[in-house]
């Protein structure tokens, strides 16, 4: 779904991405962790085409992502975007509008101009609006003002306008930054079973390990723009963690438990080995 090689991207002489490879499978849900300034913003917001790649290779959900960037017509981007849904930190989510109307802008880069305009939105979109609105949970709140509800309660409008887009893929910029272990938790649920149900993709970027191991299929760790490991939740040791956030103290990073295995990686860790190997050479 998601093919990235030799991605790289540069800001004056700050190279932030520094020779990315990625694979993601359909339906994946795939976790990217990494101290801040490791470039994981810069890498969701290259797939989705808000940031145009220095170089490399970039496909996502069937779209050139450089190539869309470079475009001047804005069709690609366009198509691209409609593709690759994105939830940031803050959600969003316009705060005097109802949660449906929320929802229903998911649809906006799929209905007409002048019905986007109008705000003018078919039966149809209204009914998938409100099953999105079921898959997070929050069918009951259509009607309510936006700005009534929670943080946690705002995030899951968020995760049902980027599912209203139908897209194949999410990218997820620390969807619960600012949200409470328990509230996480819950909107990491409601993303990642919402999204299995549907197929969509998910790359989610997080600063907790914990939720990592938890939510994640797979987990890659980025640091000084360079992938540094690549595996499942149980095949991250604390040396991978040591290489991802330079020997930071793994409490900060995690709401909850520091990661405590220290067991030398089994044989299945080879691909995250090979990977640790590599970026503790370079
Ligand atoms: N538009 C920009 N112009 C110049 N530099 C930028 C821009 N966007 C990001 N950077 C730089 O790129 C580097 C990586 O930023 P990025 O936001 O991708 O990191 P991050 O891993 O997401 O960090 P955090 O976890 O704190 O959000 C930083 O040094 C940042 O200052």
């Amino acid at each position: 779904m998601i093919r990235i090689r030799a991605l790289t991207k540069q800001y004056g002489s700050n190279a932030v991405l520094r020779g990315v490879d990625l694979d993601v499978a359909a339906g994946e849900f795939l976790v990217v962790l990494g101290p801040s300034g490791a470039g994981k913003s810069t890498l969701l917001r290259c797939i989705n085409g808000l940031v145009s790649p220095s170089s490399g290779e970039l496909v996502a959900a069937g779209f050139d992502a450089g190539a869309a960037t470079r475009s001047r017509s804005g069709r690609q981007l366009r198509q691209l975007r409609q593709q690759v849904a994105m939830i940031f930190q803050h959600h969003n989510v316009v705060p005097r509008l109802s949660v449906l109307k929320n929802v229903l802008t998911g649809r906006l880069g799929q209905v007409s101009t002048l019905s986007s305009l109008l705000q003018l939105f078919s039966r149809q979109d209204v009914a998938l609006a409100m099953d999105c609105l079921r898959r997070v949970g929050l069918e009951h709140k259509a009607a309510e003002r936006t700005d009534a509800l929670s943080g946690g309660q705002r995030q899951r409008v968020g995760i049902a306008r980027a599912l209203a887009q139908r897209p194949q893929v999410i990218l997820a910029d620390e969807p619960v930054a600012s949200l409470d272990p328990k509230t996480s938790r819950l909107v990491l649920q409601y993303l990642r079973d919402a999204c299995r149900e549907l197929g969509i993709t998910v790359v989610c970027n997080l600063h907790q390990v914990d939720y990592a191991r938890e939510f994640g299929d797979r987990i890659v760790g980025l640091a000084g723009g360079k992938l540094v490991f690549d595996g499942r939740g149980d095949e991250l040791r604390e040396s991978h963690l040591n290489l991802i956030y330079g020997g930071a103290d793994q409490n900060n990073q995690s709401n909850e438990h520091a990661p405590s295995n220290h067991h030398a990686p089994s044989p299945e860790t080879t691909r995250a080995s090979e990977l640790s190997i590599q970026g503790a050479l370079s």
